[in-house]
């Protein structure tokens, strides 16, 4: 028997989804077959003080031999983003979801390639699938080749109409050439394509780094992603119901 999930339904030749249809939702994966569920045909340091281009002659500072100075007050030891929670103001409709997974099949994308680094990407987002109810048998692992493929994989998924939202891991190290602007550049708007191609939501928890150690204070983008798709798989939902009132 399979079970059902919460998946996104787009067009009009497919029931509308909600709290008060709930009897018409389609089966979800029969995900039973697939033995752990793994689709595939599988194979440190600390952070910078300051993130720039290394050639980049005006940010450089000069070794003058004297002890550097205190940094100054506006430039941490790690980057940080802007504090504080996103306010609508009042007296306005808010149409937004929650990263719940209950009821909801989620597919993974994940590159082999930098194995070390999307193997902690990969065990971030199934330890917070986990913590945010999506059950085991409701998630599928599709490994591929590269970040390069993530794109085509994710578009398959999607195209199932199997699954709630996709998250796709990988982890892209900038070498000597301009590769890494090709393979990081399609690779993000190819996942993006996908998502906005198939209505389904497509997180993107793909790292982009110049150095392979700053891949260690990172990992949690695996759990970040999926947190992001559960959110967009929710606020379609409620879109949705909403819709359907
Ligand atoms: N250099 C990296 C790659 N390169 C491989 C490509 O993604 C692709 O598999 C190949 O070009 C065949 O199509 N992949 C990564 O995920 N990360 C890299 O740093
Ligand atoms: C994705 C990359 O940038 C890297 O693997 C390629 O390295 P290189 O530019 O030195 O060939």
């Amino acid at each position: 028997m399979s079970e059902r999930f919460d998946t996104p339904q787009w067009g009009g030749d497919v029931p509308r989804r909600g709290a008060a249809d709930e009897a018409q939702e389609p089966d979800g994966p029969d995900l039973e077959a697939a033995a752990e569920n793994v689709l595939e045909g599988w194979p440190e340091s600390d952070e910078p003080v300051i993130d720039r281009e290394p050639d980049d002659e005006a940010a450089a500072v000069p070794d003058t031999g004297e002890p550097a100075a205190p940094l100054a007050d506006h430039v941490s030891a790690t980057m940080e983003h802007a504090p504080g929670e996103l306010t609508v103001p009042p007296g306005f409709a808010v149409l937004e979801g929650q990263p719940v997974g209950e009821r909801r099949a989620v597919g993974i994308v994940v590159a082999r390639f930098n194995g070390d680094v999307t193997t902690r990407l990969l065990e971030s987002a199934l330890a917070e699938l986990e913590t945010r109810g999506v059950a085991r048998g409701a998630i599928t692992v599709m490994p591929v080749p590269g970040a390069f493929e993530l794109p085509l994989a994710a578009m398959a998924l999607a195209k199932t109409r199997r699954f709630a939202c996709i998250v796709a891991l990988g982890c892209v190290i900038r070498g000597d050439t301009p590769h890494f602007d090709y393979v990081s550049g399609e690779t993000a708007s190819g996942l993006q394509l996908a998502a906005i191609e198939t209505g389904v939501p497509v997180a993107f928890g793909v790292l982009t780094l110049d150095r392979a150690d700053q891949a260690d204070s990172r990992v949690d983008k695996g759990a970040e992603a999926v947190r992001t798709g559960l959110e967009m798989a929710d606020v379609f939902a409620n879109l949705r119901a909403a819709a359907a009132r």
